[in-house]
């Protein structure tokens, strides 16, 4: 029996990955449980795709951007950051090459918000994003260019 977790992958889109100062987050408009709640824009790799494929293809469909991958957000799990009892999320910081970002498909709302202490609390994240969250703004203090 494989152990595997069903892997997602997203991205934390920085205003610049030489020197970040917002994030941009999404607001879900599905499923019922998580409508409402922001995340890091992305979503599931499917078969036959590699996770920086799916990273692409899920921000060209979602928000209608192309964008330059930065430095990986390292998780404690080794696919990344465990979600709950079925997946797990690789993640990158990322920079919009180009495209004006819109919530096309899976979201109602998009927001710039400032990479500093008020992070984590100033829209409700998904819980399990809580420690991404946190990593994420004490790796882009330390820069998040690859
Ligand atoms: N994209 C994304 N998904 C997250 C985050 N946090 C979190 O728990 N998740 C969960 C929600 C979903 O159960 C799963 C991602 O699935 P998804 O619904 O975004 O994937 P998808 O775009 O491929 O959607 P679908 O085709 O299955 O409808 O991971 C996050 O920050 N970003």
């Amino acid at each position: 029996m494989s152990t595997e977790l069903k892997q997602v992958v997203a991205v934390a889109i920085v205003d610049d990955l030489a020197k970040p100062t917002k994030l941009l987050a999404a607001r879900r408009n599905r499923p019922a449980a998580l409508a409402g709640l922001w995340e890091f824009p992305g979503g599931k790799v499917e078969p036959g795709e590699s996770e920086i494929e799916a990273v692409h293809r899920e921000l060209r469909e979602e928000l209608g951007v192309q964008l330059r991958l930065g430095a990986p957000i390292p998780g404690p799990h080794p696919q990344g950051w465990q979600l709950n009892e079925k997946a797990a999320m690789r993640m990158w910081f990322a920079q919009i090459a180009e495209g004006e970002p819109a919530p096309l498909d899976g979201h109602d709302q998009l927001a710039w918000l400032q990479l500093d202490d008020s992070l984590g609390a100033i829209v409700p994240w998904i819980p399990a994003d809580a420690p991404i969250v946190a990593a994420c703004l004490a790796q882009a203090r330390a820069g998040a260019q690859r």
